[in-house]
């Protein structure tokens, strides 16, 4: 047997609509898998579909919850009406609001939930929906269920380059480049000045591109960048650590399809769930990774957020201090600022 792919590679297939195996199930992307793909492996149009439990509840399918009470992935049954437009429709939130109720459907708890986990936290590595085809297929690339829990739960950060990176109005600094080796994921730390012996000020920021580069106002992220980086500056030195964690884990499409059902007047929390996924898909192994690489052990953290805390510790970072970092609210963002603190847990 051919050794088993890295996560990066079967990143790549779903993103290409190819088949990946997945322990010993083969599956293909709703979203991405094209119809001569589809009539190569599924020749009668009659795959099932696995969908996330999060999404099986929002689609009305109710018997997502496992023996423990746990949202658990479903297996949905094909049936006459569901052809693969309206098997893609299910899968897509994007139509929720503008159809009528959906047909009887037949979705049962899967045989085998850590692998149909493990598949669906494999596309939403690959940015895609919580939603795959489990066909009849030999797929050449193969991946072990545990290496994907091992890859999000444990990930390496590998330092591969790093260099002097001058930035206005900030006493000199460092940019270093980390490399996780199983998902080929790129993250950044900056290094602010010099910051001696003393546990430093770590800002652990989720990239956002809507905010941090157009400066979106429907975040916080773009001034929180800003300031966090003037506050390294001007307090002696510490560390940013830039996350490749776009929309909270969800990936950029992802978190612009839960901006249009935020148009139709949702909150962001009840979107990510519309969409199939958890609240918050970010857990903070690799930002403790990547400290500890840098020989850190004991920060003071930049956040309101009690999760990246809560994650630091759990790898085994002290956390010394938490200090908060508010911005004023604007219009746009000042629902999104409320539901963190209402829904979300983030602290005044
Ligand atoms: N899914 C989703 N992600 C969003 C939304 N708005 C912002 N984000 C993402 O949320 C993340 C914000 O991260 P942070 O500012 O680091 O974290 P935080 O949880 O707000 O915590 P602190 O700022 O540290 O208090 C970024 O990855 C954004 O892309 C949204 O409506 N939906
Ligand atoms: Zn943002």
């Amino acid at each position: 047997m051919s050794k088993p792919s890295s996560i990066e590679q079967a990143i790549a297939a779903l993103q290409a609509g190819r088949p990946v195996r997945v322990g010993q199930a083969s599956m293909l992307s709703v979203e991405t898998a094209g119809e001569a793909m589809l009539d190569l492996v599924d020749p009668d149009g009659c795959a099932p579909m696995l969908l996330s439990g999060s999404r099986a509840m929002a689609l009305g399918l109710g018997n997502a919850h496992d023996a423990a009470g746990q949202i658990g992935p479903v297996e949905v049954r094909h049936c006459e009406w569901l052809d693969r437009d309206a098997a893609r429709a299910l899968a897509d939130p994007a139509l929720d609001f503008d159809r009528g109720p959906i047909g009887p459907l037949e979705a049962i708890p899967v045989d085998n939930p850590d692998c149909a986990r493990a598949a669906l936290t494999l596309a939403r590595l690959a940015g895609l929906l919580p939603a795959l085809w489990l066909v009849d297929s030999d797929a050449n690339i193969r991946i072990d269920p545990a290496s994907i829990a091992e890859a999000t739960d444990a990930p390496v950060a590998t330092i591969v380059a790093r260099a002097k990176l001058p930035l206005d109005d900030l006493p000199p600094s460092q940019m270093v480049a980390f490399r996780d080796p199983a998902s080929g994921e790129e993250h950044v730390a900056l290094v602010i000045g010099a910051f001696g012996g003393k546990p430093p000020l770590v800002r652990l920021h989720s990239e956002c591109l809507t905010g941090d580069v157009f400066g979106s106002l429907k975040c916080d992220c773009g001034p929180q960048l800003k300031e966090a980086l003037r506050i390294l500056g001007a307090t002696g030195g510490g560390i940013l650590l830039y996350l490749r964690q776009e929309g909270r884990g969800i990936g950029l499409a992802n978190k612009l399809r839960a901006y249009a059902l935020q148009d139709r007047g949702l909150d962001t929390v009840d979107a990510n769930r519309r969409l199939g996924f958890a609240d918050d898909e970010r857990n903070y192994a690799m930002a403790a990774a990547m400290l500890r690489a840098l020989g850190i052990d004991r920060v003071r953290v930049l956040t309101n957020n009690p999760n990246k805390i809560a994650g630091l510790e759990h790898e085994g970072i002290e956390v010394v201090e938490r200090v908060a970092h508010h911005m004023p609210a604007n219009p746009h963002n000042a629902d999104y600022l409320a539901t963190k603190r209402k829904r979300s847990g983030h602290l005044d």
